[in-house]
């Protein structure tokens, strides 16, 4: 269980998205355009969408790996492996965010030559990122909007009786 945790709303996802955008604009083959984006599904589905639009990509390729059930880590499985994009080489590689790495190394292994960029990344995972935006500690769990949703929350004097 995570010991903190960083709640991202829409606007904030959708501006760090823009954010990683921009870093991205110039850092194409040759300072060219990239060829497409391959998503890792489901997670970088929504920054690609975001990434794609910016950067005026309309070629979007997915790799869908699944490592977690809720917040425990399993072993990652690849349920759709990226069916055009060669070995990555002039692709972007997207997932929302890295935290041990895992779901990464199982992409690279896939895609070794696409050049890997994160909204989020978390320590243990940053070594595999090649751009990414806001890094936050190992024990915070980030709680994307579309995992969360505005509920009512007690009084803080309520909340002292116990
Ligand atoms: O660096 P790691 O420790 O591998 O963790 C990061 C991965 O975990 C989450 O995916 P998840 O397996 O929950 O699947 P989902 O994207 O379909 O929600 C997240 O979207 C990343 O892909
Ligand atoms: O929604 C999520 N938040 C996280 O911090 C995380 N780490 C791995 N997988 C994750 N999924
Ligand atoms: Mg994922």
């Amino acid at each position: 269980m995570a010991s903190r945790y960083y709640t991202v709303t829409w606007e904030q996802l959708h501006r760090d998205c823009k954010a990683l955008a921009w870093r991205l604009v110039e850092a194409g083959p040759g300072g060219g355009p990239w060829k497409g984006i391959v998503a890792i599904t489901r997670g970088g589905l929504i920054p690609a969408a975001v990434v794609a639009r910016e950067l005026e990509c309309r070629l979007i390729e997915s790799v869908s790996i699944v490592t977690y059930q809720d917040e425990a880590i399993g072993r990652p499985l690849v349920t759709k492996p990226p069916a055009a994009a060669g070995d990555g080489a002039g692709w972007l590689l997207l997932d929302d965010l890295v935290d041990t790495g895992t779901t990464l190394r199982e992409a690279k292994s896939l895609l070794p030559a696409a050049h890997v960029a994160t909204v989020y990344a978390k320590p243990a995972g940053k070594p595999l990122v090649d751009t990414f935006v806001t890094e936050v500690s190992q024990d915070t769990w980030i709680l994307f909007p579309w995992d969360t949703e505005p509920q009512f929350v007690a009084p803080i004097a309520r909340s002292r009786l116990g």
